[in-house]
């Protein structure tokens, strides 16, 4: 892990950090690696259930750094997938979508450009209700493109998101939250996101993940394979430990005890 980002695991909740508050977390060269990182790493840890990302200091994330601009973009070869279907700079956006797991942005002051990018690769969006957001390229002279376009889908209605991309404007969350952008305004927002997480945390890890699994098919899937995975994932719970777990709990009226990183095989 490098300066740019901190991950804090208790409790099955990932605390994800933008470390960089001098500079509002805007995007440099590092803070496009740590957040890289981050999401590989956090990947890779089955303890881990729900992630909360957020950025410390005055602001969420301003967008690409300013010296990144004037030198002509973020230095990373756009035109390569190097992330699957994502480029180096669209992956720390949409590799928040790609984790197992559900991650929800919990985020305050500024949210522009990249870091608006950013926080709509969250399943789930926390704001304060006094953060400043735009969808900040055309101002520069640029389109978004660290995977906005595909992750806007299914949020927000087609003319509104016209005009917030063709103009620049920037706009309050209590605005984004009517518009589909944001979840909910809180004056808290990362001790909101953090009772959201625990609250999925307490869920059978493995549904939860199966649940994942289901959205990124109902986002880019045909009806077809959507129904289908339903049926996969259904089949690998019922009767799985987790799920047997859920039940004897719910019945005995107490808390469940789950272990993770032991998924049932789905076929
Ligand atoms: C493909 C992706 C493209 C994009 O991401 S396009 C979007 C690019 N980002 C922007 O257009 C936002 C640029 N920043 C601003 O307009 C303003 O800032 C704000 C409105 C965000 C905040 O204004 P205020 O509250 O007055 O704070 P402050 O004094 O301007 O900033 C505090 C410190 O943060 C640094 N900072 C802010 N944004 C960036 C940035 N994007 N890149 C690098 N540094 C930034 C400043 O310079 C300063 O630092 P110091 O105190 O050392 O002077």
């Amino acid at each position: 892990m490098n300066d740019r980002v901190s991950i804090t695991v208790a409790d099955g909740i990932a605390d994800v950090r933008l470390t960089r508050a001098d500079k509002m977390n805007a995007l440099d060269p590092a803070m496009f690696a740590g957040l890289r990182d981050a999401i590989d790493r956090l990947g890779t840890m089955p303890e881990v259930r729900a992630v909360v990302l957020s950025g410390e200091g005055r602001a969420f994330c301003a967008g690409l750094d300013m010296a990144s601009m004037a030198g002509g973009g973020s230095g990373l070869k756009l035109s390569e997938r190097s992330r699957g279907l994502s480029n180096d700079a669209q992956f720390v956006c949409t590799g928040w979508r790609e984790l197992p797991v559900p991650v929800i942005a919990a985020v305050h002051g500024v949210a522009m450009g990249g870091g608006f990018q950013l926080l709509s690769g969250a399943d789930i969006r926390v704001a304060h209700p006094d953060t400043r957001m735009a969808i900040r390229e055309t101002y520069w002279g640029l389109v978004p493109d660290m995977g906005g376009f595909a992750l806007w889908r299914g949020t927000v209605r087609d003319d509104i998101l016209r005009e917030l991309v063709y103009t620049s404007r920037e706009f309050s969350a209590a605005q984004a939250q009517g518009w589909g952008l944001v979840t909910h305004l809180d004056d808290d927002p990362h001790a909101r996101a953090m009772a959201i997480a625990r609250e999925i945390a307490g869920r059978n890890p493995d549904a939860v993940r199966g649940c994942k699994r289901l959205f990124a098919e109902m986002h880019d899937g045909d009806t077809a394979s959507i129904l289908l995975a339903e049926s996969v994932e259904q089949v690998a719970l019922m009767g799985s430990p987790n799920q047997v777990e859920s039940v004897q709990a719910n019945m005995a009226r107490r808390a469940p005890v789950f272990v993770d990183g032991n998924p049932p095989p789905r076929s």
